[in-house]
Formats: C-alpha cells, sequence, structure tokens
C-alpha cells in the first residue's frame, strides 16, 4: 500500500471524517435549534404585534363609541349650552380617535362585509358629528328654530346608534381576533411540539453517532490492540496470533512486531540449538559422539545409586592401534575408533552406557545380574568387533579387535548409596581392576576378554 493511500485509510483520516460527522450533526442540530426559536419568536412577534394590537385597538375603538353614545345624550338632554359645546368638541375628539383607530383595524381585516360596515357607519358619523357642528353653531347663535333642535336631537340618536353598531362590530372583531389568536396559539403550540419532536430525534441521532464513534474505536482500534497485546502475553507467542485484519496503522504495527517475534524466535531456536550443542559437546566425545569421561562419572554413579543390581565395568582396548595410524594413517584410525564405538554400542541396552575415555580406549558400564552375565555380554561385543571389519577404499577389509578388561561393581550398601565418594571409590576400585584385567587380556595375546573378581 502506498503512502498516500496508507494515510487516507489510516486511523487520523478515520478519526477527521467521524469527528467532522459528528461535529457536522451538531451544528444542524445548532442551525435547527436556531431556525426553530427564530420562527416561534416570530410567531410570537406577530401575535403580540399584529393580533394583539388588533384587539387592542377593537378593545379602545369600543370604549370611544361607548363615550360616543354617552357625549350624544349629553347633546340630547343638556340645557347648558356650555356643556353641550363641550361636548360636541368632545365628540369631534372622539370622532378623530375612532377614525384613527379604525384604519389599521379596517387594513388589517380580510372581512369584506365588516370593512364596508365600519366604513359606512365611519362616514355616517361623520356626517353626523358635521352637521351637528353646523346645527349647534346656529343654535349659539340664536338661529336654530325647532326643527334644528329636532335635528341635532335626530342626529345624537343617529349617532347613538352608529356608535352602538360600531360597538357591536368592534365586539365581533374582537371576538374574531380572539378565536384567530386561540387558532394561532394552538398552531404555536403544535408547532412547538413538532420542533421538540424534530429537535430530540437529532438529538437521538446525535446521541448514536457518538455511541457508533464509539464502537467503531472500541471495535476497530482498542480490541485488535488488546488482541495483540494477549497474543503478546501469552507465554509462548504464536506469530500468526499476531496477524491483524485491516488497512490502517494497527496492520503496520501488528506485522511489525510479527517480523519481530519471529526474528526473537528464530534467535531463541538458533540459541537453543547452540546450548544443545555445547551441553552435548561437554559431555560426549567429539570423535564418535559417546559418553565423555565426565558424563561417564555421573551417569555411573546414578546408576549404582539406584542399588538395584550389580554392575558389569569393561575397560575395551582396540588392539595394535597404533599400526593402525602409522600404516593407514591418522584419518583412517579416526574413522576405525568410531567404526569401534558403533559396533561396541549396537548391541547395548537403554540402561548400558559407554563412553570414549580417550586415544583407543572405551569403557563400558552394564547392569547385569551375575558374573557369567558379564563375561557373556564382554564376550557378544568383543565377538561383534572382530566379526565387523572396517571397510577400506576399493573393499579392502581392515580386521579391527579389541581387548577386554571386564570386573563387577558390587551392589553397595547402606550409606555408601546416598554418598558419591564413596560411590566414586567403588568405581575407580573397579577401574583399577578392570585396567589390570586388560593388561591381562593384551598379555594373553589380545582380542580377548579377561575378568577381575571384586576381591582379586
Ligand atoms: N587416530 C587416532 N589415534 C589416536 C587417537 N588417540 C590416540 N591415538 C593413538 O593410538 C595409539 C595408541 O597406541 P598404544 O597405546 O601404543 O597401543 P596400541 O598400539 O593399540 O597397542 P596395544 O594397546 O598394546 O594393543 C597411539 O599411536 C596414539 O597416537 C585418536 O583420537 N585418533
Amino acid at each position: 500500500m502506498s503512502r498516500a493511500r496508507r494515510r487516507l485509510s489510516g486511523l487520523t483520516a478515520r478519526t477527521v471524517v467521524i469527528t467532522s460527522l459528528v461535529a457536522l450533526m451538531a451544528f444542524c442540530i445548532l442551525l435547527l435549534i436556531g431556525q426553530a426559536f427564530g420562527r416561534l419568536h416570530d410567531q410570537v412577534e406577530r401575535l403580540t404585534r399584529s393580533d394583539l394590537e388588533r384587539l387592542m385597538s377593537s378593545v379602545r375603538l369600543a370604549q370611544q363609541t361607548e363615550s360616543l353614545v354617552s357625549l350624544g345624550l349629553i347633546l340630547v338632554q343638556s340645557e347648558n349650552h356650555g356643556d353641550r359645546r363641550a361636548a360636541l368638541v368632545e365628540l369631534t375628539d372622539r370622532f378623530r380617535w375612532i377614525g384613527k383607530l379604525t384604519e389599521p383595524l379596517l387594513s388589517g381585516s380580510t372581512d369584506a362585509e365588516f370593512v364596508a360596515k365600519v366604513r359606512g357607519a365611519g362616514r355616517q358619523l361623520e356626517d353626523n358629528v358635521a352637521e351637528l357642528d353646523r346645527l349647534l353653531r346656529r343654535r349659539i347663535d340664536g338661529a336654530a328654530d325647532a326643527a334644528d333642535l329636532a335635528a341635532i336631537r335626530q342626529r345624537s340618536l343617529e349617532n347613538r346608534e352608529i356608535a352602538g353598531t360600531l360597538s357591536v362590530l368592534m365586539g365581533y372583531d374582537a371576538a374574531s381576533v380572539r378565536s384567530e389568536l386561540s387558532a394561532q396559539g394552538r398552531r404555536l403550540q403544535e408547532d412547538a411540539a413538532l420542533q421538540r419532536r424534530n429537535l430530540a430525534v437529532f438529538a437521538a441521532l446525535l446521541l448514536a453517532a457518538v455511541i457508533l464513534s464509539g464502537l467503531y474505536f472500541e471495535v476497530h482500534v482498542v480490541r485488535r490492540i488488546q488482541r495483540m497485546r494477549q497474543a503478546l502475553s501469552r507465554g509462548d507467542v504464536d506469530p500468526q496470533d499476531l496477524r491483524v485484519v485491516g488497512r490502517d496503522e494497527i496492520v503496520e504495527l501488528a506485522e511489525t512486531m510479527r517480523g519481530y517475534v519471529e526474528r526473537i524466535q528464530a534467535q531463541e531456536a538458533r540459541m537453543q540449538k547452540a546450548h544443545e550443542e555445547l551441553a552435548f559437546l561437554a559431555e560426549h566425545d567429539p570423535l564418535t559422539g559417546l559418553a565423555n569421561r565426565r558424563h561417564f562419572a555421573a551417569a555411573a554413579q546414578r546408576l549404582l545409586a539406584r542399588g538395584a543390581q550389580p554392575l558389569c565395568l569393561a575397560i575395551v582396548d582396540v588392539d595394535h592401534f597404533k599400526r593402525v595410524n602409522d600404516t593407514h594413517g591418522h584419518e583412517v584410525g579416526d574413522r576405525a575408533l568410531v567404526h569401534v564405538a558403533a559396533h561396541a554400542s549396537s548391541g547395548l541396552r537403554a540402561d548400558d552406557i559407554l563412553a570414549r575415555f580417550g586415544g583407543e580406549e572405551f569403557v563400558a558400564l552394564l547392569p547385569v545380574r551375575t558374573l557369567d552375565d558379564a563375561q557373556r555380554v564382554c564376550d557378544a561385543l568383543r565377538a561383534r568387533i572382530e566379526g565387523a571389519p572396517m571397510m577400506l577404499g576399493a573393499g579392502r577389509p581392515l580386521s579391527l579387535t579389541v581387548s577386554i578388561g571386564l570386573t563387577v561393581i558390587p551392589v553397595p550398601r547402606g550409606d555408601a548409596l546416598d554418598d558419591p565418594e564413596q560411590l566414586e571409590q567403588l568405581i575407580q576400585q573397579a577401574m583399577r581392576r578392570a585396567d589390570a584385567s586388560l593388561y591381562a587380556a593384551k598379555a594373553d595375546g589380545r582380542n580377548l576378554v579377561r575378568l577381575a573378581t571384586a576381591e582379586s
């Protein structure tokens, strides 16, 4: 995988993508909240600005028309000229107010019949006020006659009626505004509930996104690292357990670790092999592969310490070996030693020990039941070597024989079993006896087995 592609599918890139998605969702939610609040604010403002104002105007208009009614009464009933004049001024003022309050009401209304009625009543009121003003001036000037007085009364009564009509219209308008207000209030509530639901859904989505991103990191990052840690903490690490699926830095880390573990394990195997070779060389003869003197001593002590049965100790010496070396050279001499070692050990059992003590001299330690048994085993060993000449080049046989000095180590008794010094002493004594027997075998003509008893 190229470095650029690795970067794109790496942990940093994934973290950036997931965090951006969550942040984007959070931003959308904030935007929605802002918009929802903005809409609610607009609706409430519209309610308070237009509808409530309209309602207030209706109420004020109703008040104005009511005072119009009482002013009309004053105009009709008052005998005092000043009071009538003041009532007319007040009435003109009220009329102006009615005009001011009516306009926004009418412009905000969609009910054409209502608008026509209010406008009609307004015009009638205007006419009446103008006529009343004219009639009252005539009365002040003293030019008013009975017909004028009747007209004043008539116009005032009409004003009362118009005011009543306006009052009813305003009441009707106030009621329609109120029902519109309550309908808008309901819509506001429904809208607020919808916004709450939307917000709850988005908040749930955001929460799910956060949980999913947490799960993603748990499964794709934390668990894979944990698996690697578990694989590494096992006593015997299997590099295959360090394989991780994916295309990110964790895979690279796992591959690096796997290579590292494999290198360490290969190193350990090499060291183990070297250690085993060294351990083998420390206890074995490098030429023949037989146990060396040191290993023989330890193994002999272990066998003796078992105290199970007597042991036959035999020193096996190749006859006229110097002649082999001198005639055929040292290399053939070495091969002859390997040949003798192989044939000597081929007839031995698992418990028997055969060691090379140096030069052409071998020592065997064999568990036996009786002296006769020991004699038979050594005779067989001697005969095996005699009967298997070593092949030189071009199929020329080289006969080899061995002389064997044999003795038996009796079963140690009592404390001697657990005392390495006493065991070693028994072995050394036996070695001396066997050596003497070997000497006798050589002296008697070689290719012989000579036995020394424990007492000799
Ligand atoms: N090729 C070879 N020769 C060895 C080795 N160790 C000792 N020798 C030779 O073995 C010969 C032993 O000779 P001697 O001790 O005289 O005994 P021999 O010639 O076998 O005579 P007898 O034991 O009396 O039959 C010597 O010439 C040593 O140099 C070895 O590891 N390899």
